[in-house]
C-alpha cells in the first residue's frame, strides 16, 4: 500500500505505529508521523529506522494519502483547519476518535472519511479495533482498512448508536478490568498480609490463563463461573459478597461515559463550527496537495 501519514504520536499513534510495524503490516518507510511535540514523533522514527518524522501537519498531508488522525477530540478544529489547504478528494481520512460524527467530519473534508477505534489490546495484536465507514468509502478501499487493521487486531464494524457501549467494553474496558482486579490485590494484602508482589503475580498469571481458555473457546463467561463455583465450595461464598456490590455497577458507568461523550460531541460541533464546510471538495479547486 502506499504511504500512511499519522498524526499525532501520543499513547494510541504510537502504539499503532509499533503494531503495524511489528505484525508487518506495513514497514516504516510506509509511515510518516508528525507530533505537536516534536520530540515524541523523533523518537519513534529512532526506533523505527526509515520511519519519517515530519514537523509540519500539512507537508505530512503532501507525502501520504491516508491520514490517520490520532489526536484527541478537541484538537480536530485546529488539525482540520490546517489540513484545509491540502486535502484532496484523493485523501482518506481515518479517526480514532469517537466524539465526532463521521457525516460531520465528512462535510469538512473533500475526501473519504472512516473510524477506526482501537484498544490497547492491539498493541499485542489482539482484541479489535471498532470500524465506521463514511458515505464515500468505496468497497475497495473499505477492505483495505479491514485488512490493515485486521494485522493487528479483529475489525468489527458498529452501528453509530452502539459506538460509545462497544469503546466503553472493548477499548475502556482494559483499565475497568484493572481497576478490578487492583482492587482485588489490594483487599487481599489488606485482609491476608500476603505480599502486593505475590497477589499481583497470582492475579495477573490467571487473567492470562483465563485469555487463554476464551482463546481456545474452552469456556463462555457463564460456563466458566459455573464451573469454578463448586456447589457448596469457597467461590459460592465469594460471590456473594459481589452480588452485593457489583450488580448495576456498570450501568453507573455506562451512564457517566455516555454523559461525557455527549458532551465532547457537543464542544467538538461548537469547535468545528470554525472549520469551513469543505470548500475544496470540487476537483477543479482541490490542488494536487499529494
Ligand atoms: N488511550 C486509549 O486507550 C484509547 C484512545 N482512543 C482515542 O484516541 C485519541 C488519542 O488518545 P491518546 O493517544 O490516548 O492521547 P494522547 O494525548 O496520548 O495523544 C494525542 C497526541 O496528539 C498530539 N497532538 C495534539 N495536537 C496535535 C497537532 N495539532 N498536531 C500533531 N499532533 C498533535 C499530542 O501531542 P503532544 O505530545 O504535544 O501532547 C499527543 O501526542 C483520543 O481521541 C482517544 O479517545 C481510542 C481508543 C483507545
Ligand atoms: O479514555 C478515553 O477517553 C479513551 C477512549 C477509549 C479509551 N480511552
Amino acid at each position: 500500500m502506499e504511504r500512511i501519514g499519522i498524526i499525532g504520536t501520543g499513547s494510541m499513534g504510537s502504539m499503532l505505529v509499533d503494531a503495524l510495524i511489528a505484525s508487518k503490516a506495513l514497514s516504516p518507510s510506509q509511515i510518516i508521523v508528525t507530533n505537536r511535540t516534536h520530540a515524541k514523533a523523533e523518537a519513534l522514527a529512532a526506533r523505527h529506522p526509515g520511519l519519517i518524522a515530519l514537523a509540519s501537519n500539512v507537508e505530512l498531508a503532501q507525502e501520504a494519502q491516508w491520514l490517520l488522525l490520532c489526536i484527541k477530540p478537541l484538537e480536530y478544529s485546529h488539525v482540520l483547519q490546517e489540513l484545509q489547504r491540502v486535502l484532496t478528494p484523493e485523501h482518506l481520512l481515518i479517526t480514532i476518535t469517537s466524539p465526532i460524527q463521521l457525516e460531520h467530519l465528512q462535510s469538512l473534508v473533500p475526501c473519504p472519511v472512516a473510524r477506526v477505534v482501537p484498544s490497547i489490546t492491539n498493541a499485542a495484536c489482539s482484541g479489535v479495533s471498532l470500524c465506521q465507514f463514511g458515505s464515500r468509502i468505496t468497497p475497495e478501499s473499505r477492505e483495505r482498512i479491514l485488512t490493515l487493521f485486521s494485522a493487528i487486531s479483529h475489525p468489527i464494524e458498529v452501528p453509530e448508536q452502539y459506538l460509545r457501549v462497544s469503546s466503553d467494553i472493548s477499548s475502556c474496558g482494559p483499565a475497568f478490568l484493572s481497576y478490578i482486579l487492583r482492587n482485588m490485590i489490594h483487599d487481599a494484602v489488606e485482609e491476608t498480609g500476603i505480599s502486593a508482589e505475590a497477589a499481583s503475580h497470582l492475579a495477573m498469571q490467571m487473567v492470562i490463563g483465563m485469555g487463554e481458555l476464551f482463546k481456545k473457546e474452552m469456556f463462555s463467561l457463564a460456563s466458566l463461573e459455573q464451573r469454578v463455583c463448586v456447589p457448596g465450595g469457597v467461590t459460592g461464598e465469594g460471590l456473594i459478597a459481589l452480588q452485593q456490590g457489583i450488580p448495576g455497577v456498570f450501568r453507573q458507568v455506562y451512564q457517566r461515559t455516555h454523559a461525557k461523550f455527549a458532551e465532547d460531541l457537543e464542544l467538538v460541533k461548537i469547535q468545528l463550527q470554525t472549520v469551513p464546510p469543505d470548500s475544496l471538495s470540487s476537483p477543479s479547486s482541490a490542488g494536487s496537495g499529494t
